[in-house]
C-alpha cells in the first residue's frame, strides 16, 4: 500500500511561497507544504490541515495539479504525492517548527535546495500544465530513473 503525502504550492502573482524544511524528512530542502494524510481525512482535507499547521495560511480552494510516486532503492515503500495549488488564502505567514516560509519569484526559484525531481516538473507546473510522474531514488539525492507525462485530468 503507497504511503500518501500531501504537497500544497502557494502562488501569488509571480511569487511562490515555499518553506525550508527544519527537521525530518526533507530537512534542509525548500518545498511546498504538506505531509501524511490522516486515517479520518481526505486527501484535500490533509493538504489544507497541512497547510495552516506549516505556515498559517488557510486556503478552501486547492487545485489538484500533479501525481508523484517516489521509489527508493532497497524500501519496498512508495510514496504518492498528491500535488495542489492555492492562489486563494488568507491569514498572515508565519513560521512553524516544521517550516520557514519564504516568497521567492518564480523566475529565481533555489533548485539547488530542493528535492532533485523539483527541476524536472515545475517548468510543467509554471505554465499551467497539469502532470503525472514516477521516480526512482537511490537515497534522497539521486534519481537513477523517471517518467513525467503532461495530462489533462488527474
Ligand atoms: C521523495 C519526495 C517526497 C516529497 C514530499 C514529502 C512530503 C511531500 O512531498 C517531495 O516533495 C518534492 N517537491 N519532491 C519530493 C520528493
Amino acid at each position: 500500500m503507497n504511503k500518501i503525502l500531501t504537497l500544497v504550492l502557494v502562488r501569488d502573482g509571480k511569487r511562490i511561497l515555499l518553506g525550508m524544511k527544519k527537521r525530518g524528512f526533507g530537512e534542509g530542502r525548500w518545498n511546498g507544504f504538506g505531509g501524511k494524510v490522516e486515517k479520518q481525512e481526505t486527501i484535500i482535507d490533509g493538504a489544507k490541515r497541512e497547510l495552516r499547521e506549516e505556515c498559517g495560511l488557510v486556503s478552501n480552494i486547492l487545485e489538484k495539479i500533479g501525481l508523484l510516486k517516489f521509489e527508493f532503492v532497497g524500501d519496498p515503500q512508495l510514496l504518492e504525492v498528491h500535488v495542489f495549488t492555492t492562489e486563494q488564502f488568507t491569514g498572515a505567514v508565519e513560521e512553524s517548527s516544521e517550516m520557514r516560509p519564504e516568497w521567492f519569484d518564480t523566475t529565481n526559484i533555489p533548485f539547488d535546495k530542493m528535492w532533485p525531481d523539483d527541476k524536472l516538473w515545475f517548468p510543467l507546473y509554471l505554465k499551467g500544465q497539469k502532470f503525472s510522474g514516477y521516480f526512482l531514488f537511490q537515497g534522497h539525492d539521486n534519481i537513477l530513473k523517471y517518467t513525467l507525462d503532461e495530462v489533462d485530468d488527474l
